[in-house]
């Protein structure tokens, strides 16, 4: 872990406008099916991240051309009208980025390519063997190269037949998805049934709705089976604006309810496909008064109070809930969240660990996190494991009367590299 550190002040006010960069989910989703569409797709407002970079080097290094804008929120993908195909073997380096790993290992294991799979250290310890088992079952070669069920991979990619499949929906929605948008690529008709509960479900939403504007339409059966027709290709459709990240409104959104004032979040709306603004319901069902508009989210604070709640829906914005926590009065409870211990780090973990470490009372479960606020909050250096959202929601402890240290900062660049700069903007000392 890096040294660095960086504390923030206490803040009294809060109040602004944040517009937030684009989404992670939608960036990565329409880049790969912009470069299997036919024709050029221009993606706008593109997230400029590390997991977004790190899918953008794996399509150039599988000979996609694109070109990116200079501020690289802007890129013009010339599809290749068809599945992968490349004649050297290729090591692709996808980082911690789950949403380059499970659908790049889908469409790869359906492509003309023989590649190895790696990521960082955490990414070897992320589950992929439910996915790997379904493609098995297709007709893929995809080979461990160190433990069973998890990266790295060796793919040696081919035709698949598709067909009747299964695919467990207990772990991650992900392994789901992958499935989705490498189907279209597959010989025949192909049906996926869900086995175990799904979860995360709202992402599957986002997949679907992204392949239907690349015009492949699916049929969604109560989330228990998914049919795909053989035979649709993707289409560019030549503009894709991707929306605000719902996950990193979360954030402004939870401010302004702690302490607000009034926050505007731009780029996110009433009509966002994306599940977690489904987040701003749980801050209105603690207290805060939110207005809905077609552009934006405006939130006002409101004293709060503790809620119980399933989060399965929303496990990324649900980690903010687990620090707005501590403004609220009475406790909260985090329910059916299991899946946090299989993502950056085990979350349940390091946000019971964190929270300790402010003085609050924190009860950890198999899959739950109960938080009952202290009278006042100790000063702590938070560590944040090499997760993005664990130092953006410890952020939120400035809001308290205690500065907060937060250990490696930098590590909000997987998914929001000037989060702590856009954050200072709606801080008032
Ligand atoms: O499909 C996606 O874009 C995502 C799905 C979710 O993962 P799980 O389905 O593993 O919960 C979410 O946590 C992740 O940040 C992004
Ligand atoms: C779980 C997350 O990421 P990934 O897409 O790598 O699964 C996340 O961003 O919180």
């Amino acid at each position: 872990m890096s040294v660095e550190q960086l504390t923030l002040q206490p803040v009294s006010r809060v109040d602004g406008t944040v517009n937030v960069p684009g989404s992670k989910s939608l960036s990565n989703r329409a880049l790969l099916l912009a470069a299997l569409a036919k024709g050029q797709t221009t993606l706008t407002n593109l997230l400029d991240s590390d997991d977004i970079r790190h899918m953008l080097d794996a399509l150039k290094l599988l000979g996609v051309e694109y070109v990116l804008s200079e501020s690289k929120t802007e890129c013009t993908v010339t599809g290749l009208g068809g599945a992968f195909s490349s004649g050297a073997a290729l090591e692709l380096f996808l980082g911690n980025a789950g949403t380059a790993m499970r659908p790049l290992c889908a469409a790869l294991a359906a492509s003309d390519v023989t590649v190895e799979l790696t990521g960082e250290p955490r990414m070897e310890e992320r589950p992929i063997g439910d996915l790997v088992e379904a493609l098995v079952d297709a007709g893929a070669d995809i080979t461990y190269l160190k433990n069973p069920g998890y990266p790295p991979l060796k793919i040696t990619g081919g035709q698949l037949k598709g067909g009747q499949l299964s695919v467990d929906g207990s772990v991650s929605s992900q392994f789901l998805t992958a499935l989705l948008m490498a189907a279209p690529l597959f010989s025949e008709d192909t049906t996926i049934s869900i086995k175990g509960e799904l979860v995360s479900k709202p992402y599957i939403d986002i997949t679907l709705d992204t392949m239907a504007k690349f015009g492949v339409t699916v049929e969604n059966n109560n989330y228990q089976t998914f049919v795909i027709k053989a035979g649709q290709p993707y289409i560019a459709p030549a503009t894709f604006m991707v929306e605000g990240d719902a996950s990193s409104a979360s954030y402004f959104l939870a401010a302004g309810a702690i302490k607000g004032g009034t926050v505007k979040v731009t780029g996110i709306g009433k009509h966002s496909i994306q599940g977690d603004i489904r987040f701003a319901d749980v801050l209105e069902a603690m207290g805060a008064k939110i207005a809905w508009f077609d552009d934006c989210v405006v939130v006002r604070g409101a004293p709060l109070k503790g809620v119980d709640m399933d989060m399965n829906h929303i496990p990324d914005a649900a980690m903010t809930i687990a620090t707005t926590a501590l403004f609220a009065e009475g406790e909260t409870c985090i329910r059916n969240i299991y899946n946090w211990r299989v993502k950056e780090t085990d979350r349940l973990y390091a946000m019971a660990t964190e929270l300790r470490k402010l003085g609050v009372e924190v009860e950890e479960g198999h899959d739950f996190i109960r938080v009952t606020p202290a009278a006042s909050l100790k000063h702590a250096a938070i560590d944040t494991y090499n997760d993005h959202r664990i130092a953006m929601c410890f952020s939120l402890i400035a809001l308290s009367d205690t500065a907060v240290t937060i250990n490696d900062p930098a590590c909000t660049a997987k998914t929001f590299p000037d989060y702590f700069s856009r954050f200072a903007t709606i801080c008032h000392r």
